[in-house]
């Protein structure tokens, strides 16, 4: 199911591969399989298809030479921009590079202004792939950067080049990448192709196991996220039910001033299928919510917490009454969820942590980087250079199911497993999104489903409603996160309509 490895996870397997054939195979697999995926993306009569291929010193830059050899003897006029390497070739690559010479593929010596000024149908990235030691500097930076200018398809092999396939960063300081818009990788997908800046520099991606036999494969304690991780809780409802069968939600939250974050959270609990949906004010509650008057809202303090799954943070302010509150919620039994403020106070108070870290039952948080960032004692930067490991580390360290927010949302249990969500896209990039995805996730809780799955689920179905609506064209420029409520409200219908039970 999706499953996603290490660098050094792929080069155990390839060399456990390599191992068991003949020298070279694997080059010449990755080669025709990039050709394949360049062929897909050229015009029929591939005589007219103007391709530049850039094959960097390493083996990347040899599945290069053997994809554009495959190219050349498919008619495609074909040229290569060569970088040697500094020292000793691999036997295979130096194999790559004579097939390349004899084919009617040409070696270019092409300038800036060439690369930038020629009608290319396809650029096929091969300068590096699993062995960037550092950022692309001097004349190669400056190639990528010409590249980036360009408006053809570009597609990478294995990864776009200047970008880590571990963490999706690019490798930096100041670093710069292909920005491909495909990327045909091989033997198994990689993490960096999924999140951070992967998203957007790898484009499409496609995986060419190299027919690698599976036993090679150890199992993944990371995946892409998919519905059939959590299908199973997709339930069709009974007739003979009522509003006590789909449990209650609390939502606190709403310091003076910040009313419509818990509203946000509230609306979309009940939109997606909560019984009975509380909105809590810290001070001064609203009588009632006028566009959705299902709601009941009410001061958080006279709240009794424990028959209610608890939605801890949106708007709910730094106060003293605040950190009561969250300090209650923890202390309770209830299935809780904590977001927002209530993420902030928990960072700046090592006991709410220690008693969270404590609680038998879990609890799921959904930071956005600064919240974990602030959790973690770390800086923005540090969460995003390695989103997968962040969100495995405050698993861990506060016994939580992690929802780490942003491009490729990562979600991480306390047992190490984890997982990147693959729908969403930047209309989420809004005020009030998180808001409604913490509302939906602790809606699934309290209609029964366990931490781990309503968290997946309710990550995959934000991303999802956001996904459909821009399609629609009301994203992602200016999608507003109320927007959102009515498309999860479908798209969780329509999953249980082809999945439930
Ligand atoms: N092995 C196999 O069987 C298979 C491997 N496969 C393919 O091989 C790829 C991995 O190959 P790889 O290990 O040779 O690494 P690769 O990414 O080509 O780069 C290494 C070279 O780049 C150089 N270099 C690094 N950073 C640099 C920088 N910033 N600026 C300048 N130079 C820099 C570095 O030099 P050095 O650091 O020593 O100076 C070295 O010369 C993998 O991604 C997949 O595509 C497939 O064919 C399947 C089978
Ligand atoms: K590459």
């Amino acid at each position: 199911m999706n499953p996603l490895y290490s660098c050094a996870e792929i080069r155990a397997i390839e060399e456990a591969a390599a191992a068991a054939l003949p020298d070279g195979v694997l080059m010449q697999r990755a080669g025709q399989a990039g050709a394949n995926a360049a062929l897909d993306l050229l015009p029929f009569s591939t005589a007219k298809a103007r391709v530049l291929v850039l094959a960097g010193p390493g083996n990347n830059g040899g599945d290069a030479l053997e994809t554009a050899a495959h190219l050349a003897y498919a008619g495609a006029q074909v040229s290569i921009l060569h970088f040697p390497p500094q020292s000793i070739s691999s036997t295979e690559r130096a194999v790559a590079l004579q097939r390349a010479q004899t084919s009617d593929a040409r070696f270019a010596e092409l300038d800036l202004a060439e690369v930038a000024g020629t009608d290319w149908t396809l650029v096929v990235d091969g300068l590096f792939g699993l062995g960037l030691q550092r950022p692309l500097a001097g004349a190669l930076r400056e190639l990528a950067l010409a590249v980036n200018g360009l408006t053809c398809s570009v597609l990478a092999l294995d990864l776009p080049s200047g970008l880590d396939a571990d963490t999706g960063a690019i490798v930096g300081p100041d670093g710069v990448a292909i920005h491909a818009t495909h990327t045909a990788t091989f033997i198994g997908n990689k993490p960096g192709l999924h999140t951070c800046d992967g998203r957007d520099y790898a484009g499409l991606v496609d995986v060419a196991r190299l027919d690698i036999d599976i036993g090679h494969f150890a199992p993944a304690r990371l995946h892409l996220n998919d519905v059939k991780f959590f299908s199973r809780h997709l339930r069709s409802r009974v007739h003979n039910s009522h509003k006590g069968s789909y449990g209650n939600v609390a939502v606190i939250g709403g310091a003076r001033g910040m009313s419509g974050a818990p509203l946000l959270a509230a609306r979309t609990a009940l939109n997606s299928g909560a019984g009975r949906v509380y909105a809590l004010f810290v001070e001064d509650p609203l009588p009632c919510d006028s566009g959705q008057p299902e709601l009941m809202c009410r001061l958080a303090d006279d709240f009794d917490m424990r028959s209610s799954t608890l939605v801890i943070g949106p708007g709910l302010g730094a106060s003293r009454l605040a950190s009561a509150l969250l300090a209650r919620a923890i202390a309770s039994d209830s299935a809780l969820l904590a977001d927002a403020d209530a993420l902030n106070l928990l960072a700046a108070e090592p006991a709410l942590q220690a008693a969270l870290a404590q609680r038998p039952g879990g609890c799921v948080l959904t930071p956005h980087p600064l919240e974990a960032a602030r959790l973690l004692g770390a800086t923005i930067a540090e969460v995003q250079s390695d989103r997968v490991g962040a969100a495995r580390k405050l698993a861990a360290k506060l016994n939580a199911n992690v929802v780490l927010k942003g491009s490729g949302t990562v979600i991480a249990a306390p047992n190490g497993d984890a997982v990147i969500n693959t729908t969403g896209n930047p209309a989420l990039a809004s005020a009030g999104t998180g808001d409604v995805l913490s509302g939906l996730c602790g809606s699934l809780l309290a209609q029964g489903w366990p931490l781990w799955e309503a968290a997946l689920a309710g990550v995959w179905l934000h991303g999802m409603a956001a996904d459909v609506l821009v399609t629609e064209g009301s994203g992602p420029i200016g999608l507003t996160a109320s927007e959102l409520v009515p498309a999860i409200r479908v798209a969780l219908n329509r999953m249980v309509q082809h999945h439930g039970r």
